[in-house]
């Protein structure tokens, strides 16, 4: 044997065994390690119930878009938080069989570290106007529970509704992957979407919330002006939130205008449908701040509706709530308040999907044209409620009495008050999940807290390290294979030859 033939030999052996000891690497690098995953609680204490959700997401991800999901979600028995305003200490308990199933969902062992947060929204806006120590002590009770819970308390709070409107958008668009990253991952994104952010839009009970991102966003008022850096982009977001104008309070509202006119104690109203009957107590309606500047004295304690079912009549006597005379600024939504330019789709959802999912109109596939979601209300609005309750009995006669009603509302608020036309309508989709998780500020309110959303793009190597070291072993599998052939090639052994038997 030659010497040359010998050394190329010896390369072959030794690059033999340094691909073993590649693949072995892959192999056992890459080998599933046990999952490090966290969780996190957040309780949404809405106006009209309290809802808890656990979310869970990979310990080495957490600065990724779209890790984190829902895994949870319990709905609180009894009215929302701010409904315990006269037996502020029952508050805190109403939270105890949430919090119990939040127990069974996350691993004991990691309870402790579980960081859980309280919002309340509007309801509790609203009671802390009307009865601040009462608003106080509710809060205290809540506290009181979620302190003795295994999970570690972050605090119980009211948040604003700039917050609200910017945590929803946050959310929506955290989970559609609005929120780009860098490197192989952006460019795969980008094929299969568009880079733009989705507007949010809520619909509460008692408020309701419109944000989205703004070219044209001057400084004409600044308290509808956000400026976030999500991932190394910037962000200029307008947002405003309602108070009084979720769907509750709304018709809180359109029966104070219609108190003020009503002769008799009883009123014909054309957003409930004809034959259903419903009472109300006047000694506590006018206490509401968003009904008190209509306060009247009344010959009545009672007032006696009866339903119309008159969808015509409804709409107008619902767009009386839309203030659109005064505007300071160079254009409103309406009461006086700055609104720019629509732009961009819209997540629409809370009430906005519930209403609109009820009656088939949500449009899941594609969005249902203007004129026909019209229509279809208007038909809606005109069956007698006997026909209606036979044919929904297994939905609660609170919601199913109201989406006549809250179907015209909505109309009203996004044509009369937001200003939309049957052209960018198509760009309202209503949805209540996005994958596994509620469309809602929550999500958002955690992503912040727990500082999940880096202003900066975090610095990510192209390749994964699974990649990497795939890569290296394809790499070596070449060179062996140009080595071998280039061996045979040029010393053809005696085997291959021609003749050789
Ligand atoms: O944001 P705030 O204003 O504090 O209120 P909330 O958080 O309690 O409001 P939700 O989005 O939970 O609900 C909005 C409204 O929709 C009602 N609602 C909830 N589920 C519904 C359903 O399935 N069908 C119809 N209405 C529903 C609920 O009673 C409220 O009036
Ligand atoms: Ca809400």
């Amino acid at each position: 044997m030659s010497s040359t033939r010998k050394i190329l030999l010896i390369l072959g052996f030794l690059s033999t065994l340094a691909v073993i000891a590649l693949i072995a690497v892959a192999v056992t690098q890459n080998k599933p390690l046990p999952k490090n995953i966290k969780y996190g609680i957040v309780l949404d204490a809405g106006s009209s119930h309290t809802n808890l959700y656990v979310y869970e997401w990979p310990a080495e991800k957490e600065n990724d878009t779209g890790v984190v999901k829902q895994v949870e979600v319990c709905k609180v028995e009894g009215p929302g938080i701010s409904g315990y305003s006269h037996a502020t200490e029952k508050a805190g308990p109403s939270l105890a069989q949430c919090l119990q199933q939040a127990k069974e969902v996350i691993p004991s062992t990691q309870h402790k570290e579980t960081p859980v947060y309280l919002g309340a929204t509007a309801g509790m806006r609203l009671l802390r106007l009307e009865n601040e120590s009462a608003a106080d002590e509710v809060l205290s009770s809540v506290e009181t529970t979620l302190r003795l819970a295994p999970f570690n308390f972050q605090g119980a709070r009211i948040i604003t509704g700039q917050e609200e409107g910017a945590y929803g958008w946050i959310t929506i668009n955290y989970l559609l992957g609005s929120f780009k990253q860098s490197g192989w991952k952006k460019l795969l994104h980008s094929l299969k979407s568009t880079s733009e952010t989705s507007g949010a839009l809520d619909l509460g009970g008692a408020s309701t919330q419109i944000t989205f991102v703004s070219k044209e966003l001057s400084s004409e008022s600044p308290e509808n002006q956000l400026y976030f850096r999500l991932y190394g982009k910037d962000y200029q977001v307008y947002t405003h939130s309602f108070l009084c104008y979720g769907k509750d309070q709304a018709l809180q509202q359109k029966l104070a205008r219609d108190l003020q006119t009503v002769e008799s104690s009883s009123l014909l109203d054309p957003c409930f449908h004809r034959g259903y009957q419903r009472t109300i107590n006047i000694s506590d309606f006018f206490k509401n701040p968003c009904t008190s500047d209509k306060k009247k004295q009344l010959p009545f304690s009672q007032l006696y509706i009866e339903g119309e079912g008159d969808y015509q009549k409804c709409r107008e006597n619902i767009q009386k709530l839309f203030d659109k005379t005064n505007c300071p600024y160079s254009s409103c939504s309406f009461n006086g308040i700055y609104l720019p330019p629509l732009q961009g789709d819209f997540g629409a959802f809370s009430a906005f999907y519930f209403v609109m999912n009820f009656l088939n109109l949500a449009g899941e596939a594609s969005p249902v044209p203007l004129n026909k979601v019209t229509r279809t209300i208007e038909s809606f609005c005109a069956r007698p409620w006997q026909e209606v309750k036979t044919m929904y009995q297994n939905i609660k006669e609170k919601y199913l009495s109201e989406y006549c009603f809250s179907g015209a509302y909505i109309l009203s608020l996004l044509e009369n008050g937001y200003e939309f036309t049957e052209d960018n309508w198509q760009r309202i989709h209503f949805l209540g999940k996005i994958g596994s998780s509620d469309a809602g500020w929550t999500l958002g309110y955690m992503l912040n807290l727990t500082n999940m959303i880096p202003a900066e793009e975090p610095a990510v190597p192209p390749l994964s390290h699974g990649s990497y070291v795939g890569l290296m072993v394809l790499c070596s599998l070449v060179l062996v294979s140009v080595l071998l052939f280039a061996w045979l090639l040029f010393h053809k052994p005696k085997c291959l030859q021609k003749g050789v038997v």
